[in-house]
């Protein structure tokens, strides 16, 4: 079978079908904006393509120009559906377009009416293109853009860069071009290169949400549900690097938590009043800790903190504002007949190569004194240089 425009155009059909398939398939499962917005985009392609056969038959507004105008939608559907994906939100001015592609209804027939049909529409396709690569950019703190993102970002950008070039290709003077008989280098050219670009651009698509979604779940598989501090797992993870930074110039403190009298919150105001007092114990946390400090929840009632390049000094100003600041939290929101307050057990540690599970036992011990001690109060460890390596 030769590869002669129209079958191009059946092939690029069947192409955005199947992407419009796959890419709904994915959204059914993850239910992302994006992925929807993409395989509307890609559905709209492939019934472009089939009103584009009509063509032949002489239906100049319903073979050229309304197909034409179906693929400017469906690359606005491509940009839809990066700003949903990057969460940004498209200024109103786009909508010019629609006026552009409707007054082209208004372009006198003749010698260039080809011509300028083709270069309007794919410079409106690129300039779609070129700003949905461009606002793939890396977000939230993060370096670099996940493998799929850069991956979308380049094809678009390559394809807004080809959809440039064919508009200028429409200037050359002798540049033959014929919407109605589908003849040109040009169009054959930009038909092998829609094929391409499709199956380029729903790969990276699917790619870029994938890529999201294995985030969030690491996110949620490290994260203490009821209080979206980290869990015990995460703070074996991502402790050792913050107990290598440690040194005599530098020490680091681990702190270990305990909530004194919890469980006659709950005995007398209910579990979810529990709940609610474990929520702001994380919150006070979160507005208390310096920047770089490690807070999760072992479970039950009990917290580890993790500072670096600190000072017995400091470790005892934060225990104290901790500790008012919670009790006085507690006494608002819960009457209980002895106080709800916290016991803290800390230690200090200065040599980089010890396990956590050495410091853990030390504040544990800590902690145990400070609640025979009589509770609501923080006690540190004596210094220790970690066990014999
Ligand atoms: N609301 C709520 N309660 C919890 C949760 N996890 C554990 N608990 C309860 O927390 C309590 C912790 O027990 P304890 O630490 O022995 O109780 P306590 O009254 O704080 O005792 P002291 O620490 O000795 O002062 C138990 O009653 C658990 O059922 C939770 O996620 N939510």
């Amino acid at each position: 079978m030769a590869l002669d425009p129209f079958t191009l155009l059946v092939l690029t059909s069947a192409m955005a079908a199947a992407s419009a398939l796959y890419l709904a398939a994915e959204w059914h499962s993850v239910r992302e904006r994006s992925l929807l917005l993409w395989s509307t985009g890609f559905a709209i392609i492939a019934v472009g393509c089939v009103l584009a056969l009509l063509r032949s038959r002489g239906y100049v507004l319903f073979g050229i120009w309304f197909p034409n105008g179906m693929l400017i939608v469906a690359h606005w559907m491509f940009l839809s559906g990066v700003a949903a994906f990057t969460r940004t939100r498209l200024p109103r001015a786009w909508w010019l377009l629609v006026a552009v592609w409707l007054a082209m209804l208004a372009l006198p027939g003749g010698p260039w009416w080809s011509k300028a049909m083709l270069g309007i529409q794919s410079l409106l396709i690129a300039v779609i293109s070129l700003r949905a690569g461009l606002l793939l950019r890396p977000q939230g703190g993060a370096l670099t853009l996940s493998v799929g993102a850069a991956q979308l970002r380049f094809v678009l950008l390559v394809h807004g860069l080809f959809y440039l070039a064919k508009a200028s290709s429409t200037l050359v003077p002798d540049a033959f071009i014929n919407l109605a008989s589908f003849r040109g280098t040009v169009i054959l050219v930009s038909l092998v290169e829609g094929v391409m670009a499709i199956m380029l651009l729903a790969m990276s698509m699917t790619g870029t949400e994938r890529h999201r979604r294995e985030e969030r779940i690491a996110q949620i598989a490290a994260r203490d549900p009821l209080t979206a501090l980290d869990n015990r797992r995460a703070l074996y993870l991502r402790a050792p690097p913050l107990l290598q930074q440690a040194s005599p110039a530098s020490p680091g403190a681990l702190l270990l938590i305990d909530l004194d009298h919890f469980k006659q919150v709950n005995d007398l105001h209910g579990h979810d009043a529990g709940d609610r007092l474990l929520v702001t114990f994380a919150d006070l946390l979160r507005s208390t800790l310096p920047d770089g400090a490690l807070a999760a929840r072992l479970g039950g009632d009990e917290f580890v903190i993790l500072l670096t390049n600190t000072s017995s000094a400091a470790v005892q100003a934060l225990c104290e504002t901790l500790r008012e600041a919670f009790a006085q939290q507690a006494r608002t929101l819960f009457t209980t007949p002895e106080p709800v307050a916290l016991s803290i057990g800390a230690t200090m540690f200065d040599q980089p190569d010890t396990e956590l599970s050495h410091w853990l036992k030390r504040a544990d011990d800590a902690l145990y004194a400070s609640k025979r001690k009589g509770r609501d109060r923080m006690e540190l460890a004596p210094w220790s240089p970690g066990p014999p390596q």
